[in-house]
């Protein structure tokens, strides 16, 4: 996979930009859908029960995102994920918290066993999801380094059939047999709240213009890891890197891509 596919996928976006449905979080709404918007995509935040399957019969791609539940959310969430698999739509899950709560996890298992197009999470939450040992995690932040996960997202990719994602300081994609790494980001990341959740909305934006997930989910990894690397050396620190990732998520050209992350094949 090289940096010239890559960067195509990502033009496509701009040139395309797919409407995005985003079934996600209070605390990141804001901030997922100026990076959506950054990066060429439509982002629409849709979340009511009364009208999420009507929509998603109109989005090029669903973000399922727990970190704020509720049992009416967790009830939208399955009927949006219900039409998606039936058009058949590409669709995102993002496990935030899992293993805090029993419900959080027992729902996060529910969804990953509807088939998730690309499951995406830190070290923590794809241990836990894999389910190989019990429960990890304290809350939404990972306990464990990317690395340490790679045998869990390779299980669960092969439980899901789908592509799993494993964020940190470096990131890992997996279809069960190929694990692809991308290195780039910037230390200030995880102490901004939402850069998790907007990795993942970035991939569901990609898989809506890429057929190939295991090419458009590194693409969106890579898009961020090179934007938040830009970013983070020209912020004060963590206020001011959101605002320099969306202009860099703007700005991002090919060599932008290929002058500030790095893609290998482990
Ligand atoms: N120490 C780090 N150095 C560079 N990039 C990082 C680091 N930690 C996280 N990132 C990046 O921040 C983004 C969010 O990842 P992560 O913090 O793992 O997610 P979450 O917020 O869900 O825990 C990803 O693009 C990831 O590559
Ligand atoms: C702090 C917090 N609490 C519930 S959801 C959420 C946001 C988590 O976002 P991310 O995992 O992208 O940092
Ligand atoms: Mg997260």
């Amino acid at each position: 996979m090289d940096m010239d596919t890559l960067a195509a996928i990502a033009d496509r976006v701009r040139q395309t930009h797919p409407l995005v449905q985003n079934i996600t979080n209070f605390v990141v709404m804001n901030t997922t859908a100026n990076a959506l918007l950054s990066a060429g995509a439509s982002p629409a935040m849709v979340h009511s029960a009364d009208e999420v399957e009507e929509f998603a019969g109109l989005a090029s791609a669903l973000v399922i995102n727990i970190g704020t539940l509720s049992s009416e959310w967790a009830a939208a969430m399955k009927l949006a994920v219900g039409v998606a698999n039936k058009r058949p739509i590409p669709w995102v899950l993002d496990p935030v918290g899992i293993g805090a709560t029993t419900y959080r996890t027992r729902l996060a298992s529910d969804l990953a066993a509807m088939g998730p197009t690309v499951v995406r999470g830190n070290g923590s939450e794809i241990i836990t999801l894999s389910g190989s040992v019990a429960a990890q995690g304290r809350g939404v932040d990972s306990l464990h380094g990317s690395e340490t996960a790679l045998d869990a997202a390779r299980t669960l990719a092969a439980r899901t059939g789908g592509v799993v994602a494993v964020t940190g300081e470096s990131d890992y994609v997996t279809d069960g047999g190929r694990l692809i790494r991308i290195d780039g980001g910037h230390e200030l990341m995880p102490q901004v709240t939402g850069l998790g959740c907007t990795a993942t909305a970035l991939i569901g934006a990609f898989c809506a213009v890429e057929e190939d997930r295991m090419a458009a989910t590194t693409a969106a990894l890579a898009v961020l890891a090179a934007a938040g690397r830009y970013a983070g050396s020209r912020a004060e620190g963590p206020g001011s890197l959101p605002a320099l990732l969306f202009d860099a998520l703007h700005k991002l050209d090919r060599d932008l891509l290929a002058g500030h992350a790095a893609i290998s094949e482990v």
